[in-house]
Formats: C-alpha cells, sequence, structure tokens
C-alpha cells in the first residue's frame, strides 16, 4: 500500500431481529450481487451516521431497507473486520419485530433461520465469529 491509500473505516450497526412468539430464529438477508460482498449473507441493518446513536441507526436502516419497525434490546458482540478494502466495526443489538412484515427493498432475499440454518448459508466474514457464539448458545438476543 502506499503512504496516500488509506482504507475506508465503517461503523456498522446490525440486529439479531426475532418475531414475537418465535424466539428460535433470527431475520437474515442475502445482498444484492455486483457490489461488494455481493450475494454474501448478512445481518439486517447498516451504516452509522454521525449524529446518530447505534440504535437510533439500527431502527433508520430497517425502516428504509425492510419496511419494519423494531423494538431495539441489548448491545450483544462488538468486533472488528479487515476486508481487504475495508475495515468493519460491527455491532449486534437484540431487536423484536414490532411491525411490518419485511420486504426485499434493498435485499435479494430474506429468511427467519436457526442459527445452524445460518450456518449453511455463505455468510459475510465479518459475521463468522458471533455467528459461531450464537450457534454455542452464548448470544442471547432475547430482550
Ligand atoms: N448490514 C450489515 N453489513 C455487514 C454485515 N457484515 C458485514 O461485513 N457487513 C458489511 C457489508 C458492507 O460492506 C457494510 C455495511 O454497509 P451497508 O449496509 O451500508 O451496505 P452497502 O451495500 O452500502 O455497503 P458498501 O457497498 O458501501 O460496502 O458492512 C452485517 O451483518 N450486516
Amino acid at each position: 500500500m502506499t503512504g496516500s491509500t488509506t482504507k475506508k473505516r465503517v461503523h456498522v450497526v446490525a440486529a439479531l431481529i426475532f418475531r414475537p412468539g418465535d424466539d428460535a430464529r433470527f431475520l437474515v438477508q442475502q445482498r444484492l450481487p455486483g457490489g461488494s460482498r455481493g450475494l454474501l449473507w448478512e445481518f439486517p441493518g447498516g451504516k452509522v451516521e454521525s449524529g446518530e446513536s447505534e440504535p437510533e441507526a439500527l431502527a433508520r436502516e430497517c425502516r428504509e431497507e425492510l419496511d419494519i419497525a423494531l423494538h431495539v434490546g441489548r448491545r450483544l458482540w462488538a468486533g472488528r473486520h479487515e476486508y481487504p478494502d475495508l475495515t468493519v466495526d460491527l455491532v449486534l443489538y437484540g431487536a423484536r419485530l414490532e411491525s411490518g412484515e419485511p420486504k426485499t427493498l434493498g435485499a435479494q432475499a430474506l429468511a427467519f433461520l436457526t442459527p445452524e440454518e445460518m450456518r449453511a448459508l455463505p455468510f459475510c466474514e465479518a459475521d463468522l465469529p458471533p455467528l459461531e457464539e450464537l450457534v454455542a448458545g452464548r448470544l442471547v438476543p432475547l430482550l
């Protein structure tokens, strides 16, 4: 890398979203083809903008990208991942779906899956450590 090149860094908030009455499955989404990490799976969310809290950013992203309202719960996990093109500071919250049926406005596909089912999908690399914690029962997203 030359001295003038600085890798981009983003603060991303995402959630383990469950529906009332079903605490075994969480909403996951497949990224659109073509862009960065195209067609990989991830947890719904997005970048925290300046002046926003993490829960505010999470609620905004889920409203804009999925047309749902959330009750945001606890901050469950945080970690950094270095992609070749990007440094991601990823934070995960637990959240309950309050209203709306998720729509594929900004995603290729959506699904409510168990942690074991998620493991069978190609996920963004940054999500692999928290996914293992979830499978092991060490992340408890309930509010
Ligand atoms: N929302 C979300 N993003 C994630 C996860 N894991 C992970 O590596 N990411 C990455 C993908 C994106 O590069 C970035 C989130 O940016 P974004 O949600 O605003 O999506 P974007 O398509 O505009 O991102 P980009 O092309 O600018 O990289 O963080 C995750 O679980 N959820």
